[in-house]
C-alpha cells in the first residue's frame, strides 16, 4: 500500500507476555504497516479509494480509535470500489456474470429485484402458516441457476472467502439493512437466512429484525429441522442435537460474540460437541476456509445434521447444507477480528532468544490512530489497475516466427552497400547520386557517430589509411574527447568510402577493407585488453580506473594521448573556437595538456601557464572561470552538501575572487 503523505499514521502497542499488564513497545506506524494484514487477506490485492474528504469517515475513526479499525474500513472499500469496468477485477466479473450486485444500494440492478422480490416471497413463506417444510426449503428457480453456476465455476471453494468479503459490506448487526446477497457459497447462507434471519437476508430494504420475527423463525426452523432426515439421524447422536431454544440461545451468544469481536470464546462448548459430528471437507462454506468453521458448524445442529456422506460434488439442493446466518461472517471475513493478533504478520519479530535480544512473545497488539480519519487522507495502491504501461525491455514480435532481431542502422547501410556494389553499372550509375546524397545525410545527422568516423579515419593503422585514398569527408571538429563507438564506427568507415572504390573492383575492395577493419578490431582489442599498459599507468596503481576509461574520457587516445589524473576540460573549450588559457601549477600536468591538445587539434587556441593560479589570476583578464581545484577525489559523491567553500582548499569563493572583478 502507498501512502502520499508517509507520515506517522498508527501508534501501535506491542504487548509483552510477560511483562506487567500495561507495559508495551510502543510503534509508530505508517498506515501501510498496520493494514498490511488487509493486503494479506484480500490476497495481495489493494484498491483505490478517492480522497474524498467527506465526513463518512468521522465514525469510523471513532471505532479505530478503539482499536478495530478494519470492519469499518472493509465497509468503506466496498462502497468506495464501485463496478466500474476499469475497476472490476475477476471476482467482481465472475459475481457480476453470474448475476449477483456488485453494489449496495443499486436499485437499478435487475438481480437486486430478483433477490428483493425472492426475499419476499421467502419471508412470506416462511410466515404464511401450515406451509410444509420442504416448500419452505425448495430453493427458487434463481437462487438454484445461480448457485449451479457457481458451484460448476468455484466447487473448490477457494474463492469463497474472498467473495464473501468482497459481497458483505458490513455485518447486519452494525450496519443494519446493508447486506447484499453473499455469493453462491452462500446459497446455504440463503436457506439459512430464510429460515433463520429474514431481515438480515437479502435485498437492501431488509429492516431490523423483531423478536418476534426471531422466534417465528426459530420455530419454524426448529420444525424444519424435525422433519429433515438429517436430524433424525443427528438426533442419534446427542452432541449435535438441539431444540429450538438451544438454538435461540446460541443465536443470541453468537450475536455477542461478534459485537465483542469474540466469536471463539463465546462457543460454550458448541462447536466441540458440533464437531463430533461427521463433516464434509469439499462443502463451499467449509472449503473456504478452515477457519469459517467455527461459525458454520456452529449452527449446524440446529438446522441440520450431518450424515457423513457428504461428498461436496453434488449442488447442494441434493446434499444437506450446513448453513450460516449471512449476518455471520466466516472469522477471516470478519472485519472485527484482527488475525494478527500479535503482529507477526506485519513483521514483527520476537521471541526469547539472543537474536531478539531476549524480547518475549507478544500477546497482542493495540492500534491507535493518531488523528482522526488520517487514513483517508492518504491513497490505496490500486494493484487491481492495469498499467498502460509498454513493456520496453521484452519485445515480441506480432507475427509469430518472425525473427525477433532488430538491425541495426549500420548493418542497413552495409547491405544497401553491397546491394549496390553488385547492381549493374548502368544502375548504379542512376543510384549514384541518390546514394551518395543518402550518405551524407547520414553523416551530418548522425552527430556523435560521424564524429567517431572521423575519429577512426584519422587514426587508421597505416595498412587500412593506404586502402582509403585521401577522399576523406569533411567531419566535425575531430571526435571530442568522448565515448567512442567502435564497432559502428569500423563499419561507417566502409559504407562512407563507397565512393573510393571502382565499380569494378567493389568486392575486392570490400574484401581488402573487411580484412582492414578485423585487423584494427583486434588492434583495438588488444589495447583495451591492458596489454601494453604505459608505464606511468602501472607506476600508479590509482590511474588503472583512467586507463580503463581511457577511451571514454579520450576518443583519440590511441593517438598518442598521455594520461593522467588530468581530464580534458581544457581541449573541450578549446574546441569551442575559444581562446583558453590553461593554469596548472604542475608542469607535468602542462605538458600532458599540451601534448593531448595537439593531438586534438586545438594546441593553438590554448595557452599554457605553469604556475598557481592564485597568484596568476588578479592578471588575467578573462570572461569565464572555470576552476577545477583538487577535489579530493570521487570521494565528493558521498558528501550530503557540495559547497565550494568547504570541498576544496582554498576556499573556491576565495580563488574566484583573486580574479579581477572587470573581466
Ligand atoms: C583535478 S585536476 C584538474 C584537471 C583539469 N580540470 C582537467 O580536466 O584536465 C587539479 C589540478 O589543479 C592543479 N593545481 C593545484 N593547485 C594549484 C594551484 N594553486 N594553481 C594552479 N593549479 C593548481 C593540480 O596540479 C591539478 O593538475
Amino acid at each position: 500500500m502507498y501512502c502520499e503523505k508517509w507520515s506517522s499514521v498508527v501508534e501501535m502497542c506491542l504487548f509483552l507476555e510477560d511483562l506487567r499488564e500495561g507495559s508495551c513497545i510502543l510503534c509508530l506506524c505508517s498506515r501501510a504497516f498496520v493494514e498490511d494484514w488487509k493486503l494479506c487477506s484480500l490476497g495481495l490485492k489493494g484498491y483505490y479509494i478517492e480522497d474524498d474528504g467527506n465526513s463518512a469517515g468521522e465514525q469510523v475513526t471513532e471505532e479505530e480509535e478503539g482499536g478495530r479499525s478494519q470492519g469499518t474500513a472493509e465497509s468503506r472499500d466496498s462502497k468506495d470500489v464501485g463496478p466500474d469496468e476499469s475497476e472490476l477485477d475477476s471476482e467482481a466479473e465472475l459475481m457480476r456474470s453470474i448475476g449477483l450486485p456488485l453494489q449496495l444500494d443499486d436499485p437499478s440492478s435487475s438481480e437486486n429485484e430478483n433477490t428483493r422480490r425472492y426475499k419476499l416471497r421467502t419471508k412470506k413463506d416462511i410466515e404464511g402458516e401450515n406451509l410444509p417444510a420442504e416448500n419452505t426449503l425448495s430453493p427458487k428457480l434463481e437462487i438454484t441457476e445461480l448457485w449451479e453456476k457457481y458451484w460448476k465455476e468455484y466447487r473448490g471453494g477457494t474463492a469463497v472467502a474472498k467473495l464473501a468479503r468482497k459481497a458483505y459490506s458490513c455485518d447486519t448487526d452494525t450496519c443494519g439493512s446493508k447486506t447484499v446477497v453473499d455469493n453462491k457459497k452462500d446459497e446455504n447462507r440463503t436457506k439459512a437466512d430464510e429460515l433463520s434471519s429474514p431481515s438480515s437476508s437479502v435485498g437492501s430494504e431488509s429492516s431490523s429484525s423483531s423478536d418476534k420475527d426471531h422466534n417465528e423463525i426459530l420455530d419454524g426452523l426448529s420444525n424444519i429441522s424435525l422433519n429433515s432426515e438429517e436430524v433424525e439421524q443427528s438426533r442419534l447422536d446427542p452432541s449435535v442435537s438441539c431444540d429450538g431454544h438451544q438454538c435461540l440461545s446460541e443465536v443470541k451468544s453468537r450475536r455477542e460474540c461478534l459485537a465483542s469481536g469474540q466469536s471463539e470464546s463465546c462457543n460454550g462448548g458448541t462447536k466441540e460437541s458440533s464437531l463430533s459430528g461427521n463433516r464434509s471437507t469439499s462443502q463451499p462454506a467449509q472449503d473456504s476456509q478452515e477457519s469459517s468453521e467455527a461459525n458454520t458448524i456452529k449452527d449446524r445442529p440446529c438446522l441440520i445434521g450431518t450424515d457423513g456422506d457428504e461428498s461436496g460434488e453434488d449442488p447442494p439442493e441434493q446434499k444437506p447444507s450446513k448453513l450460516k446466518r449471512s449476518h455471520e461472517l466466516d472469522i477471516d471475513e470478519n472485519p472485527d477480528s484482527d488475525f494478527d493478533v500479535d503482529g507477526s504478520l506485519l513483521g514483527f519479530k520476537h521471541g526469547s532468544g539472543q537474536k531478539y535480544s531476549g524480547i518475549s512473545n507478544f500477546s497482542h497488539r493495540r492500534v491507535r490512530y493518531v488523528h482522526k480519519n488520517v487514513k483517508y487522507k492518504s491513497k490505496y495502491f490500486d494493484m487491481r489497475r492495469q498499467i498502460n504501461m509498454k513493456n520496453k525491455h521484452i519485445f515480441f514480435t506480432e507475427e509469430p516466427g518472425k525473427t525477433l532481431f532488430k538491425k541495426s542502422k549500420t548493418l542497413s547501410k552495409v547491405e544497401k552497400f553491397l546491394k549496390w556494389v553488385n547492381e549493374p553499372m548502368d544502375e548504379k550509375a542512376s543510384q549514384e547520386s541518390v546514394s551518395h546524397n543518402n550518405m551524407q545525410d547520414t553523416c551530418t545527422s548522425s552527430g556523435s557517430e560521424e564524429q567517431e568516423v572521423s575519429v577512426e579515419k584519422g587514426d587508421d593503422p597505416p595498412e587500412t589509411s593506404e586502402l582509403e585514398p585521401g577522399k576523406r569527408r569533411a567531419m566535425s571538429p575531430a571526435g571530442e574527447v568522448g565515448t567512442e563507438k567502435t564497432d559502428r564506427d569500423s563499419t561507417e568507415a566502409a559504407v562512407t568510402d563507397e565512393g573510393d572504390c571502382p565499380a569494378q573492383a567493389a568486392p575486392d575492395c570490400l574484401q581488402v577493407e573487411a580484412e582492414a577493419e578485423n585487423k584494427k578490431k583486434k588492434n583495438k582489442s588488444k589495447n583495451r585488453k591492458g596489454i601494453g599498459l604505459p608505464p606511468e599507468i602501472t607506476a600508479v596503481p590509482e590511474l588503472a580506473k583512467y586507463w580503463a576509461q581511457r577511451y571514454r574520457l579520450f576518443s583519440r587516445f590511441d593517438d598518442g594521448i598521455k594520461l593522467e589524473r588530468a581530464g580534458g576540460n581544457t581541449i573541450q573549450f578549446a574546441l569551442t573556437g575559444k581562446r583558453v588559457i590553461a593554469v596548472d601549477i604542475d608542469p607535468v600536468k602542462i605538458d600532458l595538456a599540451c601534448n593531448n591538445a595537439e593531438i586534438y587539434g586545438v594546441a593553438d587556441k590554448i595557452e599554457f601557464i605553469c604556475g598557481d593560479v592564485l597568484q596568476l589570476a588578479s592578471r588575467l583578464k578573462v570572461n569565464v572561470v572555470f576552476l577545477s581545484p583538487p577535489w579530493g577525489g570521487p570521494d565528493y559523491t558521498t558528501a550530503e552538501i557540495f559547497d565550494i567553500s568547504t570541498m576544496m582548499s582554498p576556499d573556491g569563493f576565495e580563488i574566484f575572487q583573486t580574479f579581477p572583478e572587470d573581466h
